[in-house]
């Protein structure tokens, strides 16, 4: 018999789920040396010869300052280092700050009036499966309940499913006013951040930094309170079995051949990298009667001790695929550690990630709406632009960050244009059917039942859909360091200097300036490929990507713009990564 709460192995038949396992052994070894200190256990158990000795201690944990909380805004989420042990990585994100920031996330819903119906306030809590969620969950919620909020645990969750719970109807569950989801996304096991929602979806970067701005008035308060020690009192309600259900509901209704098994005879290969992604295998795939055997790395582990839950990295696209091929599934999926990301695998082992799924989602949402915008970030193919041009669609290539990718699609709808999907190559996407949410469960839903629909009616696989979708031939990208605090306007300065190189027609075979740059500066050479320099979103780099349709095209362009950053000699821009191709 299936364990009921998150039995993420299929191969497992006891009642003994490995989450289970986990949070007993997790929470026999708090007992015996105390929160926080887990990591060496894990450590040593998993990576052996690994060097690393430290375990966090009190003296590890910085004192939490106006300016330590300001850090932690990564855009529209809260990122920091949680665990110590790593190298040169000392601990950023505390749980005495994240219990600031449950008292400002209480303020803002106030202040935003989310809680006019219920000025008690109720806040959802969620988490990945990282070791230090435990602690800074109890921290967030300690923080909610200090505000006079209510605080859930919404246990282990999804971000998707996160977003869900504040949109719930009375037959899923009361909706909550705010949740959090605790997770770092697919940042290695030491990380962990914070993601917000409420009903109108994730919160933007200006709420985030008022959140850590308005932390700083409660650092007394937290220093006192956490000294307290002990366990915050929460109510536990698991949020993952409502959401499953809406995703089975879907998938019912997608398919919609008359049977509440529509899955009977597909086999879905599920890889979650020991992230939060297991349950799509055995809550929503299985039970409408899809075989999932060969699914793997479906147990949640915060140590990812298999391959990094990350769609976006070669390894684990490789590792995945392997398994496809393997099991002779029709399709599989990989997630990302908090599920907002996926890719897909074909059965015949094609990897769907990238321009390739955004070209199979456009699909999927032109024939539903023809003639309508897909929405993507900046650095999708020109192959791709045909692609969706010769389905009937309209392509804007819009910014990198799936934050703003997504608001472009949502200020469109507002205009009366209509932009059903808006999607990042990093696999980011959401549709407009959905909330608006970046939603790597539900891009697989709407995938699954593409792929059904297909086979049912003597078809063959996904892949098929690609069969038009002109792939570039070589494809690179590097980053370039920028050695000046200033580096936003460095970049600027840089980029406009290249347009005008560009515009001058230095760069050979004849790149002119793309017809739309909402960021940076798109070179393009009909039919043999394309370039484009931008500043990061975050760090303090350029980033350049370079595709080329033509045998060493990539090569030859790089060697001009290398040339070209010889000649101008910028004082704080390392250009020598492009010179290594
Ligand atoms: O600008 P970059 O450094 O390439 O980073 C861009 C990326 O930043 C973050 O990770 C966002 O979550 C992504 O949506 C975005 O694509």
């Amino acid at each position: 018999m299936r364990a009921a709460a998150f039995a993420f192995c299929p191969q497992k038949t006891t009642e003994t789920t490995p989450f289970r396992v986990f949070e007993q052994r997790r929470r026999h070894h708090q007992q015996r040396i105390g929160r926080h200190f887990i990591t060496e256990f894990y450590r040593r158990k998993r990576r052996p010869s690994s060097s690393f000795s430290a375990l966090s201690s009190s003296s590890e944990m910085p004192k939490t300052t106006p300016e330590s909380l300001k850090r932690l805004q990564n855009g529209s989420d809260v990122r920091g280092v949680a665990l110590a042990g790593v190298e040169n990585e000392p601990i950023t994100i505390t749980p005495e700050s994240v219990f600031c920031l449950g008292c400002a996330f209480v303020d803002w819903l106030r202040e935003t009036e989310k809680c006019t119906n219920n000025p008690m306030c109720t806040v959802g809590i969620g988490r990945d499966p990282r070791l230090s969620g435990p602690s800074l969950k109890d921290a967030f919620a300690r923080g909610v309940q200090f505000k006079g909020g209510v605080a859930i645990d919404c246990e282990l969750s999804t971000t998707p499913a996160c977003f869900f719970a504040t949109v719930s109807n009375r037959e899923l569950g009361p909706a909550y006013e705010g949740c959090v989801m605790l997770t770092a996304s697919h940042l290695p096991f030491n990380r962990n951040g914070i993601k917000f929602f409420t009903k109108d979806g994730g919160l933007d970067k200006k709420d985030v930094g008022f959140m850590c701005e308005r932390a700083a008035e409660y650092i007394a308060e937290a220093e006192k309170e956490m000294a307290k020690g002990g366990e915050a009192k929460i109510e536990s309600r698991p949020y993952i079995d409502k959401y499953s259900s809406i995703l089975r509901d879907k998938i019912i209704k997608g398919i919609n051949d008359g049977t509440n098994e529509p899955l009977k005879g597909f086999k879905i290969v599920v890889d979650a990298g020991n992230g939060s992604g297991g349950f799509f295998a055995t809550k929503v795939l299985e039970p409408l009667g899809a075989d999932c055997t060969g699914s793997q790395f479906l147990d949640p582990d915060g140590m990812f001790p298999n391959h990094a839950p990350n769609p976006e990295e070669k390894e684990a696209m490789e590792s995945a695929t392997k398994a496809v091929l393997a099991s002779k599934a029709d399709l599989g999926i990989v997630f990302d550690t908090d599920v907002d990301r996926s890719a897909v695998i074909d059965s015949f082992g094609k990897e769907i990630n990238r321009n390739k799924l955004i070209a199979v989602l456009s699909h999927i949402a032109l024939q539903k709406e023809p003639g309508s915008t897909i929405v993507t970030d900046s650095v999708t193919s020109s192959g791709l632009k045909t692609f969706i041009e010769s389905k009937g669609g309209i392509h804007l290539r819009y910014m990198r960050g799936y934050k703003n990718v997504i608001n472009k699609g949502i200020e469109l709808n507002s205009k009366g244009i209509n932009a059903p999907l808006m999607i990042e190559t990093s696999g980011h996407g959401a549709m407009k059917e959905n909330y608006n949410l970046d939603d790597g469960a539900y891009l697989a839903v709407k995938i699954i039942i593409e792929a059904v629909k297909r086979k049912n009616a003597g078809g063959g696989g996904i892949g098929e859909i690609l069969e038009s979708l002109k792939e570039p031939l070589e494809s690179l990208e590097v980053r370039l360091k920028i050695a000046n605090p200033e580096f936003k306007k460095v970049g600027s300065d840089v980029i406009e200097q290249f347009k005008q190189a560009i515009e001058s027609g230095y760069f050979e075979p004849n790149f002119v300036c793309a017809k739309e740059n909402f960021e940076g500066i798109r070179a393009e050479s009909e039919a043999k490929g394309w370039f484009l320099l931008r500043s990061s979103l975050h760090d303090p780099v350029m980033v350049l990507n370079i595709e080329s349709d033509e045998e060493g095209g990539v090569k030859k362009y790089a060697e001009q713009i290398v040339k070209w950053f010889e000649e101008k000699k910028f004082a704080d821009v390392d250009a020598s990564a492009i010179a290594t191709i």
